[in-house]
């Protein structure tokens, strides 16, 4: 589907479309402006590879020739999930409040990481007492709940961050979150299923075969990506959503973290892929589907460190890079200031 699609889309998603398919494009002068000091600093053209890329690419999503972090947040986003009741995680579900407990008490790895580099963690909870519907017997939500929930999601960068890492937490999250990519994306529960949490070979069993059933179950049901997203996916997953859409209406650059924040994301893209031309992909997460879901949108992930955790680290260590390439591009000499001779 993409922004002229016809096909007929339920009322509550209306005005949640026209922001995702026709999001303000980025600033190619501020861009310009970063490459061309880029070419003044005492190195080689190019050399410090993408670095240079990602002070270019803050400066055109945040419409700025100096981008800044001087207020970069990580949003976490946590909600539960009635699909636990399949025996799809290795943790109960009563992890997710335990965590969102332990983010705040700064006990977690996102809490170190943001205390470490002094980024701003928020978690936002999602009606934890109330998981969303197991979505091998219904829907996960419906159409309304997913609308509120990505209307919700879009106020968590109120504060006005210079840019916003999107994280989550959810028990049995990466079953949906491999249900909502096989449903946007097509394929079977096998292809887009992984350990999550470090379930066994049974584990992934059930996981695929949950998936399955839920993809039979409400396969009339997925007739656009935002009525896929209500059906097989779930709250932080609808709000990471609502995040990244309103970040983009904002001039708020995004990094996006793992497996499960990628699903959210996949939603967008759906609909039109240039509606994530303002995010970067953090890091390659371990969780096998990931690599897929970063193929299927031909995304090159920042970081490929082995992690397979979620929280928005994979985002926030992404965030410590941008904030070492923004100090160079900002504070290292140009050739004329050193007096080091330029290219012969
Ligand atoms: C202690 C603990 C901390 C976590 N932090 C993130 N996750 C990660 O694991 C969950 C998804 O995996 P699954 O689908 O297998 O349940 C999510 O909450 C995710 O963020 C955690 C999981 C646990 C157990
Ligand atoms: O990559 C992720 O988002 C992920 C992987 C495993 C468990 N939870 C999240």
């Amino acid at each position: 589907m993409n922004a002229s699609s016809t096909s007929p889309l339920p009322a509550p998603y209306a005005d949640i479309f026209e922001l995702i398919a026709f999001g303000p494009e980025g600033n190619a002068e501020a861009e310009a402006a970063v490459r061309r000091r880029d070419a003044l600093l005492t190195k080689p053209q190019g050399s410090l590879g993408r670095l240079e890329d990602i002070v270019a690419f803050l400066a055109r999503w945040q419409g700025k020739p100096t981008p800044t972090l001087d207020n970069p947040m990580v949003a976490v986003f946590a909600g539960n999930h009635g699909v636990t009741a399949q025996g799809v995680s290795a943790y109960p579900a009563d992890v997710t409040a335990q965590m969102v407990k332990n983010f705040t008490d700064g006990g977690a790895a996102i809490s170190r990481i943001c205390i470490q580099h002094e980024l701003n963690l928020r978690v936002f909870e999602l009606a934890l007492e109330l998981p969303t519907g197991d979505i091998t017997v219904e829907p996960a939500m419906d159409d309304r709940m997913c609308a509120a929930t990505i209307a919700y999601g879009m106020e968590a960068i109120a504060g006005r961050p210079d840019l916003v890492c999107i994280g989550e937490m959810g028990i049995g999250n990466t079953t949906v979150a491999a249900a909502l990519l096989a449903g946007l994306f097509g394929g079977t529960g096998a292809d887009w299923v992984g350990r999550g949490t470090g379930v066994d070979d049974a584990g992934l069993a059930r996981k695929a075969e949950a998936v399955d059933r839920a993809l039979a179950l409400h396969r009339a049901g997925l007739t656009d990506p935002l009525s896929t997203l209500a059906r097989l996916g779930g709250r932080e997953l609808a709000a990471m959503l609502g995040a990244i859409i309103a970040a983009r209406h904002h001039k708020i650059p995004v990094i996006i973290d793992g497996f499960v924040a990628t699903a959210a994301a996949a939603v967008a893209h759906a609909i039109t892929p240039s509606a994530l031309d303002h995010c970067l992909f953090g890091h390659r997460s371990a969780e096998s589907g990931h690599a897929r879901a970063l193929e299927a949108m031909g995304k090159a992930p920042l970081l490929d460190l082995g992690m397979r955790l979620g929280e928005g680290t994979g985002a926030a260590l992404a965030a410590v890079i941008a904030k070492t390439a923004l100090n160079l591009h900002t504070s290292m000499a140009t050739f004329d200031q050193a007096g080091v001779s330029g290219r012969e």
